[in-house]
C-alpha cells in the first residue's frame, strides 16, 4: 500500500501532472511481476538444493544455531510464534547463509537472460561491430556456468564463495560484487545501469526466509523421491518437477 500511496502522490515533474489510473496500475503490476516470481523461483531452487544435499542443510544450521542459537518451539499460536524470528542484523553475521544463496543464484537464476537491450549507437566490441538498434541478449546462466571462470561450475557448493577461512575457491560473501561494478563472474540481476532495481531487497528476502525455514524446520526429501534438479521455462526457469519435502520441527 506504501507503494501505491507514493504512486497516487507522484508529480511527474516535466508534464506537471499525477500519474493517470493505468500507469499506476501498470507500474504495479511491474512491480508484482519482476519481484515476486522471480523471488519464489530462487527460494525454490534454494530449498531444493538443501533438501537434495542434506551436508549443506546441515552445515547451515550450524551456522544459524551458533548465531541465535535453538529454535523456538513451532506453537499453533501464530502471534507467539512471530515474536520468535530471525532479524537483518542476525542476517550479517551468517556469511554461509549468503553463499548458499549466491551459489544458487550462480547454478539456477531464475532469469536465463536479462532484459533484452538494444543498442543506441554502433559499438565495437572486441572486434565486432554491433550495429545501432540492434538487439542484444545477456546470456546469465552460462556465465554462471563458464568453466574458465568457475571450478566444477554445474556443482552446488556454496564454499566457493566463502573467503579464504573457508574451504572453497575464496570468492568471500563479503567482497563478492554481486552488481558486477568490479568484475562481471556472474549477473542473475543483471549489470550497469538497468540492474534489477530490487537486488538488495531481492537478497535480503531470500536471506531472511532460507534462514528462518532452516532454524524452525528440518527438510527431507518424501521417502523413495528424487529431487530432479531439471529446468523448465516459464516465465522465469522453474523447477520441471516442483519440490516436495517433508518438513518437521526441529524443537
Ligand atoms: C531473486 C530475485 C530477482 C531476480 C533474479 C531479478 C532479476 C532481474 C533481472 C535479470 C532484471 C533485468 C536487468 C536488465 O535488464 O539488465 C530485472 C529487472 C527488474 N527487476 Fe528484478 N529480480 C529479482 C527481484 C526483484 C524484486 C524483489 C523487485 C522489486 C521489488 C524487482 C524489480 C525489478 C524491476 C522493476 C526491473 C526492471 C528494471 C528496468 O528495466 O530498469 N526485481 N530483475
Amino acid at each position: 500500500m506504501a507503494y501505491v500511496d507514493t504512486l497516487v502522490d507522484l508529480q511527474l515533474p516535466e508534464e506537471n501532472r499525477n500519474l493517470h489510473e493505468e500507469e499506476i496500475v501498470s507500474l504495479c503490476s511491474e512491480f508484482l511481476v519482476a519481484g515476486t516470481d522471480t523471488t519464489s523461483t530462487a527460494l525454490q531452487w534454494i530449498m531444493a538444493n538443501l533438501v537434495k544435499y542434506p551436508r549443506f542443510q546441515d552445515n547451515l544450521y550450524q551456522e544459524i544455531f551458533s548465531v541465535v542459537g535453538r529454535p523456538p518451539r513451532v506453537t499453533t499460536e501464530r502471534e507467539e510464534s512471530m515474536q520468535h524470528v530471525i532479524e537483518e542484523e542476525d542476517l550479517q553475521k551468517m556469511p554461509y547463509l549468503k553463499a548458499v544463496v549466491l551459489e544458487a543464484l550462480r547454478r539456477h537464476p531464475p532469469g536465463h537472460f536479462v532484459l533484452p537491450h538494444k543498442v543506441t549507437q554502433d559499438v565495437e566490441l572486441d572486434g565486432y561491430i554491433i550495429p545501432k538498434n540492434a538487439l542484444v541478449n545477456f546470456m546469465v546462466a552460462d556465465m554462471g556456468w563458464d568453466p574458465k571462470v568457475w571450478e566444477d561450475p554445474m556443482e552446488f557448493k556454496p564454499e566457493r564463495f566463502l573467503d579464504s577461512s573457508g574451504t572453497g575457491t575464496g570468492t568471500g560473501t563479503d567482497g563478492f560484487d554481486i552488481t558486477g561494478s568490479r568484475e562481471i563472474k556472474m549477473m542473475p540481476f543483471g549489470a550497469g545501469r538497468r540492474i534489477c532495481p530490487g537486488y538488495a531487497l531481492a537478497l535480503l528476502h531470500l536471506e531472511y526466509f532460507v534462514a528462518n525455514l532452516i532454524w524452525y524446520l528440518r527438510w527431507t526429501p518424501l521417502e523413495g523421491d528424487e529431487i530432479d534438479l531439471s529446468e523448465k521455462q516459464e516465465f522465469t526457469t522453474v523447477m520441471k518437477n516442483p519440490l516436495r519435502a517433508c518438513i518437521s520441527p526441529r524443537m
